[in-house]
């Protein structure tokens, strides 16, 4: 990664979350925008180890669910049908203008993903219920969403690049 600045209003954001010391006393330097319209989502995937131990996930807009799946090589009973219905583990409510942060045994032994749905039934496989505005059986419309990944890559190129006129 080759590094640039961050623009200002980003800049903001990045200093409120090293506050809460949650990258180990590192500054993120990488966000991704992601934008959904109701219906789309991404598919089952794991960040990999760029990103190892923890990423940050403003979100914006629209609630969403952000799903979790067993690895195939999970060694779990679960983890043996590749049928991604069968892998799912489960679900994590993602309300307006919160803060997510997965670490440790949801960052490594998990795929997540968002489905691309226009409407959710809550359920009780949702691991955050508890603490959320939602409850069981409650039917909730999806809406334009924006998330706003915030992580740290440790090693990034000591090269700036440069753009327009050499
Ligand atoms: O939009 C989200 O909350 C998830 C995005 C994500 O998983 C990714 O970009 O790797
Ligand atoms: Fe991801």
């Amino acid at each position: 990664m080759i590094p640039e600045k961050m623009p200002e209003w980003l800049d903001v954001l990045i200093q409120r979350l090293s506050g809460l010391d949650v990258f180990d006393g590192k500054i993120p330097n990488h966000v991704l925008v992601n934008e959904y319209e109701a219906g789309q989502g991404i598919m089952p995937h794991e960040d990999g180890p760029l990103f190892h131990p923890v990423i940050s996930t403003l979100n914006i807009g629209s609630y969403t669910f952000l799903d979790f799946y067993y690895h195939i090589s999970d060694g779990t009973s679960q983890a043996e049908s590749c049928a991604e219905q069968e892998r799912y583990f489960m679900s994590l409510f993602l309300q307006p203008r919160s803060l997510l942060l997965i670490k440790s045994d949801m960052y490594n032994r998990f795929l997540h993903g968002i489905g691309p749905k226009t409407q959710d039934v809550i359920t009780d496989k949702i691991g955050n219920l508890g603490f959320c505005d939602a409850s069981v059986g409650e039917v909730m419309e999806r809406q334009r969403r924006i998330s706003l990944t915030i992580r740290h890559v440790p090693h990034t190129l000591k090269v700036k690049l440069k753009l327009g006129k050499t």
